[in-house]
């Protein structure tokens, strides 16, 4: 039988791991997991659920501390399907319990699955639920943290925050907790999390813990709906997270490109070689495509997180940039890992054969994402020559130097 894992008195992981997921919605991972909690005062509550086919988990691990028939409420504090596709299950199993959610969420619920039948309890911001035994849960609006309907659940005897989405990462593994996995790599893994889905949402995460803080209630643990749960670094957690949502970088500089017989990858070393020269961090990501292993974009981004300048390079393929440079930096746009309260500038590059286009396509992209373009696109045809080899190493010397003067 699957067991679960007390994380306090009273308090459980029953979650699901799912060990062999590779790609989540373009994003690579080392699997993942659904991370859901028994909460045992006098009454029962279990919080958020797991991806459909996984709910088998679940139970086996409720059950390892009590029959599920014990449960008293739900909360949902998601509609995403990778915490709520246990609840058609569920519903049907205990279809008196109270499944408590947003007014939003109830709308999006209803355009997921049939409803008709669940016992929907709609939340007010800042409402209460006692279980008795000590243990009161308060329900807290989050809206677009990450979707419209997004709430977290706050244990306030325990001083352990659920914030779903928010503080997760995506890995699977067989530590529960950040002091277990290590918090480097539990560090590493939120970094990609929040490079990848949380960024765009910037404004959003410091008005929320702005009012938390304001609330003043103490935060020990936070256990949220991905990854292993903060008890020993919480407070590590939620202060990169304030330093990502401002965008503070590091001398960093994050060069990515694609090319088709190495012409823009010859630029693109003597630029990353010019920056080296001055000390700064050089992230050097060819994009992964059919041919090469290469970089996938999931994880240049995360590169880009701490980076102050990005850099990117794409020969011209029919006027326009490689398919794999194109779709790369619409992901970008999507992200604007430029338009948080410390910027990030850059330029573009690329090989052509004659007539070009390319940079200046890419250009006018980075500009959507956000980032400053600090030179004109540059480009050359063919093979680069000596000529170009210098300006390029210059580049990279010069847009190292002016980095180490960004905050
Ligand atoms: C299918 C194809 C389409 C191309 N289209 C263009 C183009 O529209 N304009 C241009 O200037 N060069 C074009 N080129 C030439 C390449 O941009 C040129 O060979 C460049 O040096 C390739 O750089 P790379 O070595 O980094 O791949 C094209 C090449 C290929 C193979």
């Amino acid at each position: 039988m699957l067991q679960a894992v007390k994380i306090k008195d009273g308090v459980y992981w029953v979650g699901a791991i799912d060990w062999n997921l590779r790609d989540y919605h373009g994003y690579t991972l080392p699997g993942t997991t659904y991370n859901a909690y028994l909460v045992i005062g006098e009454k029962v509550a279990l919080i958020d659920g797991t991806y459909p086919g996984h709910e088998w988990q679940l139970i086996e691990r409720i059950e390892s501390v009590l029959p599920l028939e014990k449960i008293d409420y739900i909360v949902a504090n998601h509609i995403e399907i990778d915490h709520s596709g246990s609840l058609p299950l569920f519903s049907k199993k205990l279809p008196k319990v109270p499944i408590y959610m947003t007014e939003i969420a109830k709308k999006g619920f209803a355009r997921h699955f049939d409803t008709s039948a669940w016992n929907i309890h709609t939340i007010k911001n800042l409402e209460n639920l006692s279980l008795g035994g000590g243990k009161t849960l308060t329900f807290l609006e989050a809206p677009f943290l990450h979707w419209p309907d997004s709430m977290f659940t706050y244990l306030g005897e325990d001083k352990i925050l659920f914030p779903n989405d928010a503080f997760g990462q995506h890995v699977a593994s067989s530590e529960r907790f950040d002091d277990e996995l290590g918090i480097d790599i539990a560090m590493e893994h939120a970094a990609k999390f929040v490079a990848n889905l949380i960024v765009p949402l910037s404004p959003k995460v410091l008005k929320k813990l702005g009012e938390v803080t304001e609330l003043g209630v103490p935060i020990e643990m936070i256990a949220p709906s991905h990854g292993i749960i903060w008890r020993s670094h919480a407070a590590d957690i939620i202060n990169a997270y304030v330093n990502w949502a401002n965008g503070v970088a590091k001398n960093k500089i994050t060069i990515v490109y694609d090319t088709m017989h190495y012409s823009t990858g010859i630029a693109a070393q003597y630029i990353a070689e010019g920056a080296i020269t001055e000390g700064v961090e050089v992230k050097f990501d060819l994009l992964k495509d059919g041919r090469y292993e290469g970089v996938h974009r999931s994880d240049v981004v995360r590169d880009i997180l701490d980076s102050k300048a990005v850099i990117v390079g794409s020969p011209t393929l029919e006027d326009y940039p490689l398919p794999t440079v194109a779709g790369f930096l619409y992901y970008l746009m999507g992200i604007r890992p430029g338009k948080q309260t410390q910027k990030k500038i850059g330029f573009a590059f690329g090989s052509n054969g004659g007539k070009g286009g390319a940079p200046k396509v890419i250009t006018e992209l980075l500009e959507k994402a956000g980032i400053q373009i600090w030179h004109e696109p540059v480009e050359f045809t063919y093979r680069p020559d000596q000529q170009d080899k210098e300006k390029f190493f210059k580049l990279g010397q010069e847009i190292a130097k002016e980095i180490k003067k960004m905050p």
